[in-house]
């Protein structure tokens, strides 16, 4: 008989457990079946990703991680409509992508700005954009600026704002159109590590007040562990799905969950899929043992 030994298992708890059941019940979002993407690299396809099979639920959020190369932003770039699908589709609440539209936000590295607006401006922008009075958008758009703290900044231009405080700005620029999955590619990759723990605190804090789906791509496993519900994990040349990982861990999720041991065995656990998987699984293998004895014995060595 089959056993399922998943090395995570032992941390999913029957409140882990019960609330990935929840999120498999909720209506699907962002369904993607069977996409191929090939670029032309010297007059030749490179195939980038093939036979992607992806489901987000509802007010899930989903980080995606791989090796360099295997097609993370083409994946984003697909689900936002800026790539064209060469087979199989994407769906957004079961209607077929193929171009931008307002049910998907997007929020990049670069902070894509307007910089001769305001905060205000660039915030109110897409709600004029689509018809909304510019009162109206006004009101809005000061309550968003709200929210991330920034109501002194209201009046001010890009080029006047921190790195963090811009990212916060472009990611309520994004929210404020009410998108149903908001696509955010290394969004605080340029960002330093104190600011960018500060970003993903704000943006989990964000989405838990708020009805959105966000589709989150990283390189950084450390991110991915603390933002995700499930972290897709892909493979490169060509890019698919290597796994589906449920994330262990318990909302809301504290500074001190990265210390935890079951944030540590996810981790190990990452790193074995993500990073020359052959000659680190006997590696993660003891990762998974030293963070078993850690949890037994509830102290955390300094070899973490
Ligand atoms: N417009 C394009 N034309 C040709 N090749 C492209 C294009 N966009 C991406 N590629 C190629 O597709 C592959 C995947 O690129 P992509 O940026 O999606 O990967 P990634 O996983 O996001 O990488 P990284 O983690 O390094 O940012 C790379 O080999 C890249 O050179």
């Amino acid at each position: 008989m089959f056993v399922n030994s998943h090395p995570l298992n032992e941390w999913i708890t029957p409140e882990i457990q019960d609330r990935n059941e929840r999120i498999l019940k909720r209506p699907p979002v962002l369904d993607i079946q069977k996409l191929h993407k090939s670029f032309e690299h010297k007059g030749k396809p490179v195939e980038v990703l093939r036979e992607i099979d992806f489901t987000a639920y509802k007010r899930e959020f989903i980080c995606v991680v791989g090796p360099s190369g295997c097609g993370k932003s083409t994946l984003a770039r697909l689900v936002a409509g800026l790539e064209t699908i060469d087979d199989g589709q994407i769906l957004m609440d079961g209607a077929a992508v193929n171009a931008p539209g307002p049910d998907r936000g997007m929020v990049f590295q670069s902070y894509s700005l307007f910089p001769w607006m305001t905060v205000k401006d660039n915030v109110m922008f897409g709600m004029v954009e689509s018809g909304m009075s510019k009162l109206t958008a006004e009101s809005e758009a000061l309550q968003w600026i709200d929210l991330v703290g920034l109501e002194k900044f209201a009046d001010s231009y890009p080029h006047q704002l921190s790195g963090g405080m811009k990212q916060r700005v472009a990611i309520i620029r994004a929210l404020a159109n009410q998108p149903k999955v908001l696509l955010m590619d290394e969004p605080f990759a340029a960002l330093d590590p104190k600011n960018r723990l500060k970003m993903q605190q704000y943006l989990l804090e964000i989405w838990q007040n708020i009805d959105i789906t966000i589709f989150f791509i990283t390189h950084d496993l450390d991110e991915a562990i603390y933002l995700a519900d499930r972290i897709l994990v892909l493979d490169a040349h060509p890019g698919r799905v290597k796994e589906v990982v449920n994330v262990p861990l318990p909302r809301p999720r504290e500074e001190e969950t990265f210390l935890s041991p079951a944030f540590m065995a996810t981790k190990a656990y990452l790193e074995s899929l993500v990073h020359h998987e052959d000659e680190e699984v006997e590696d993660m293998e003891d990762k998974l043992k030293m963070v078993r004895m850690v949890s037994v014995n509830s102290e955390v060595p300094d070899i973490f």
